[in-house]
């Protein structure tokens, strides 16, 4: 299906630097950088050959909290713009977000507080409700984004504002050309073949999500010596979690890695014993040594990069999705 003209006309089109740009990716960072495009009065259309609820987007707990994401000078400013845009987003029920409190396990004393920069009333967890081998922890608010309900949300809300979207498989940003004035690859594990960078590396999670009695305290124990470990209660489900096989493609679940994340998160939180299991799954974060959101040259179209936010993509994404619109070149600079 190739792009065409915008759903609805809009006098921003006729505005000087407006432009027909596709963006490759329908995961939650190309929804939500086609939705400020579009608020900067582009024609947008979405390019993706899978929705988001069959992405990696939708396999996310979702908690606002910077794990193993890339490097970036601007990381502290993009969990900062996401987490304020979160919290106006909570004011909605239909969006899926909800501010929760919850506890940071640190096992190393060392710990990297700097995410806590952008947590008001943040403080020390108390020594006595910390797990065995823990040596400090921080007690926080933060965003926790149920994904099923937020991806659709997202997806409903960039439709409202005209955002255009074609089912259709990329093989080369070049496949664009003559469709549109701009493309923007964020297109999650696969963007490293779109522009031949083999910097990209799978690391791959899973998940099982249990029925909810009504918890809503989090609890991430990332250094668990055991392994990964974090509990998420959301609104219909609790998500336990999990790995982080560096290299692994593999996106079965796995069930001795399902029994492994259960007894451990049964460990930290007694009360999930015996919940029924609602469902499974695995997914790719798509990691890479810094976060590429760039311009990148060499292609007959102007191309923008957003890809590499590891296992912080729904935590990054609206600062993420801002600075593409910076980045987007004034008509005729191009
Ligand atoms: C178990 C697990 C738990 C996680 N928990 C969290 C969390 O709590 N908080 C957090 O912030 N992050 C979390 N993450 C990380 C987060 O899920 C990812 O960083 C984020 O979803 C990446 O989003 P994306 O839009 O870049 O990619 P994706 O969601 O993978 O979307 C990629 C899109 O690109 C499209 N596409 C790709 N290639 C092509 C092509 N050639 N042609 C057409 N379309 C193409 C796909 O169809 C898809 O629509 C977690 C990840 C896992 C695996």
């Amino acid at each position: 299906m190739a792009i065409h003209s915008p759903a609805r006309h809009d006098d921003r089109e006729n505005a000087p630097g407006h432009r027909r740009i596709a963006v490759i990716g329908a995961g939650v960072m190309g929804l939500s950088i086609a939705h400020d495009l579009r608020l900067h009065g582009h024609t947008v259309t979405v390019v993706a050959d899978r929705p988001a609820a069959d992405s990696v987007s939708g396999v996310a707990a979702a908690i606002w909290f910077p794990y193993r994401s890339g490097a970036s000078p601007l990381l502290a400013s993009w969990l900062q713009r996401s987490k304020e845009r979160f919290e106006h987003l909570a004011a909605d029920p239909a969006t899926g977000i909800d501010l929760r409190a919850g506890t940071v396990v640190e096992r190393d004393e060392h710990a990297d507080r700097s995410w806590t920069a952008a947590v008001v009333g943040h403080r020390e967890a108390e020594a006595a409700k910390l797990p065995p081998g823990a040596v400090a922890g921080v007690r926080a608010t933060v965003p926790v984004i149920a994904m099923p309900y937020y991806l659709s949300w997202l997806h409903r809300r960039c439709t409202e504002l005209g955002v255009r979207f074609a089912r259709r498989t990329i093989s080369s940003v070049g496949d664009l050309d003559g469709e549109a004035d701009l493309v923007v690859v964020a297109a999650g594990m696969r963007s490293g073949a779109l522009l031949d960078d083999h910097t990209l590396y799978p690391i791959r999670g899973q998940i099982v999500r249990l029925a909810n009695p009504g918890l809503t305290e989090w609890i991430t124990d990332d250094d668990n010596p055991a392994g990964v470990t974090y509990v998420v209660p959301r609104r219909d489900d609790i998500v336990c979690g999990g790995v982080a096989e560096v290299g692994s493609y593999d996106t079965e679940p796995d069930p001795e890695t399902e029994r492994a994340i259960l007894e451990r998160a049964t460990s930290l939180i007694p009360a999930l014993k015996g919940l029924p299991v609602l469902s499974r799954a695995a997914g790719l974060r798509p990691a890479r040594d810094t976060v590429r959101l760039e311009r990148v040259e060499g292609h007959p179209l102007p191309v923008i990069a957003c890809y590499g936010h590891g296992g912080a993509g729904v935590t990054l994404s609206w600062g993420c999705a801002e600075t593409v619109c910076d980045l987007v070149p004034a008509q005729g600079v191009a």
